[in-house]
């Protein structure tokens, strides 16, 4: 049995049965900088073979750094990796790969228009022929039990498919580390529980897993260790099922996430209303609007949960501006049509401001500074005459690292360098700080951890409280409960009736998002294809 690294004494290693197995991966003292910031700082992580193993910390903590460094995409400054009891330098994914290390990665990377087979070919090396690959992938299936019709094209999946098609990707050879960076972000609670019978299956067939994600509850239902980093440091080893949300945050953050004040309000005239909006997809794997009729009022807060894929991203380009091919008046705002007005329009003659689901590419422009990424949506910030005036631009951004408590190395920090959940502090604090009439949020805590989460809840229940009409949409059904008043359901480009947050339940909203509500078209009348779309 290999020997394991000591530990050092600050670490509070749990001792349970997972401690009989031998160590698989012994990471000491691994240390990475970068400008301005120590991402990881003198960091010991032991895995055990067939251990499911979480690591939980704050956005910034180093977790991505740490699992980028296991995967030999990043390279510690100091530090040393042992694999299966010797020591390995991973120089890059491949090697890492050779190793038996796979990572499934936060972000889907499938060709919509190939095959589910086809997609796995892509990325396999040269000497694995196509035979070949259906023969492991059959295995695959079996052992696992994923069930995935292996040739039919990704865009007639959901989302809770293609991300299986992911883990079957890095199944191909069996690996024995599976790295998961958030994989449950855009997955129904089914295909969460889905998603654990193959974890847990593969942690049984003696791959051990490292889980990554800011959900507690899913951190207890799965791991039996679980390694908490705050600011690049180890805080301590425990066994989440038996930390409590409260002690979990203490570690992670070092104090318990903020509550979320009451909702109190009396909501004014009505804002922003959609009537009668049907739209033919813009592409051929979108989703096709029928008859959509929506309205949020002033000082309200109006919430869409369905599964992503469902129309979502089409009805909120039609009400950002990005798409104007609607008739004038399917939109109206402060009862003027506004559906063929720009989003600069919009932002101009309402103040209507939209954070999208896309943080990079979309809502940011990766390689530029957080101060020049206030440009893309804030013409506040030009000069007299016109000109840009760069010290406004770094003042205000700097006002918003501040206030969103966002950490960066400052205002000159490039978008991409940001961890993931501090990016999206920095662009709901963008949108926020613009004072919006409307404000339009797509997925607003995605990747954010708790105490974040909390933080910019308050700030839109805080905002909607000064008269901001708010539009929510998100695939976490808890977070609409907390802060709307009213709530939609979306599902295969229809929207439901409007549904009183205080006389509905989370029962009603989940039956809701598989389409069925009175008028909403019953299954008899729904292709396979469409109700696949669903789960
Ligand atoms: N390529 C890079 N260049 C500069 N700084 C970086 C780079 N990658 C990460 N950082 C910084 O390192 C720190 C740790 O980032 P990392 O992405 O590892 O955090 P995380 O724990 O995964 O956060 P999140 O939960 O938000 O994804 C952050 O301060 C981040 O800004």
């Amino acid at each position: 049995m290999p020997t394991e690294p000591p530990l050092p004494d600050e670490t509070r290693e749990v001792q349970d049965l997972t401690s009989l197995q031998p160590v698989r991966l012994a990471l000491r003292g691994i240390t990475k900088r970068y400008p301005g910031v120590v991402a990881n700082d003198g960091i010991d992580l032991t895995v055990r073979r067939g251990e499911i193993h979480a690591i939980l910390g704050e956005n910034g903590a180093g977790k991505s750094t740490l699992m980028k460094i296991i995967y030999g995409a990043a390279a510690p400054d100091a530090g040393s990796i042992h694999f299966d009891g010797k020591p390995v330098a991973i120089g890059s994914p491949k090697q890492a790969r050779a190793l038996g290390i796979a990572m499934v990665f936060q972000h889907f990377s499938l060709f919509e228009s190939l095959t589910v087979a086809e997609n796995i070919w892509l990325g396999q090396d040269d000497a694995m022929t196509r035979e070949m690959l259906d023969v492991h992938l059959d295995e695959a299936q079996r052992t696992f039990g994923l069930g995935i019709d292996l040739q039919r094209p990704v865009h007639t999946l959901s989302v809770g498919e293609r991300q299986k098609v992911e883990i079957l990707r890095s199944l191909v050879t069996p690996p024995k580390v599976l790295i998961l960076d958030e994989p449950t972000s855009v997955l129904t609670p089914q295909a969460v529980q889905d998603l654990f019978e193959v974890l847990r299956r593969l942690a049984d067939s003696g791959c051990s897993i490292l889980y990554i994600s800011h959900k507690l509850h899913e951190i207890r239902a799965l791991c039996e260790r679980c390694t908490v980093i705050r600011q690049g440091k180890v805080q301590g080893v425990v066994d989440p099922r038996a930390e409590s949300d409260a002690s979990l945050a203490r570690l992670m953050i070092g104090a318990e996430p903020p509550k979320v004040p009451a909702n109190a309000r009396a909501p004014g005239s009505c804002v922003l209303q959609v009537h009668g909006l049907s739209l033919p997809r813009a592409h051929l794997f979108g989703v096709d609007l029928h008859a959509i009729d929506l309205s949020v009022h002033a000082g309200e807060i109006v919430g869409i949960a369905g599964i992503s894929g469902n129309g979502q991203n089409e009805l909120m380009q039609v009400l950002s501006g990005e798409d104007t091919r609607a008739p004038a008046d399917s939109v109206t705002i402060h009862g003027t049509p506004a559906a063929q007005l720009s989003p600069q329009q919009r932002r101009q003659r309402h103040r209507l401001h939209f954070v999208p689901e896309e943080r990079l590419g979309r809502a940011t422009v990766p390689s530029m500074s957080l101060a020049h990424n206030l440009l893309l949506t804030r013409a506040l910030t030009a000069g007299p005459l016109g000109w840009i005036s760069l010290a406004r631009l770094k003042r205000k951004a700097g006002e918003i690292l501040r206030q969103y408590n966002v950490k960066a190395a400052g205002s000159h920090a490039a978008a991409r360098s940001l961890s993931g959940g501090n990016l999206q502090k920095y662009i709901v604090g963008r949108e926020m700080d613009a004072a919006p009439q409307i404000l339009l949020l797509a997925q607003p805590t995605w990747g954010v951890d708790v105490g974040a989460a909390a933080q910019i809840r308050a700030q839109l229940l805080a905002l909607a409280q000064q008269g901001c009409a708010v539009l929510v949409v998100s695939e976490e059904i808890e977070e609409l409960f907390e802060l709307c008043d009213r709530l939609y359901v979306m599902a295969r480009g229809r929207l439901s009736p409007s549904l009183q947050r205080s006389q509905t339940s989370v029962e009603q909203v989940g039956v809701w998002m598989s389409g069925l509500w009175d008028g909403a078209g019953t299954p008899a009348n729904t292709s396979a294809e469409e109700m696949s779309s669903l789960v």
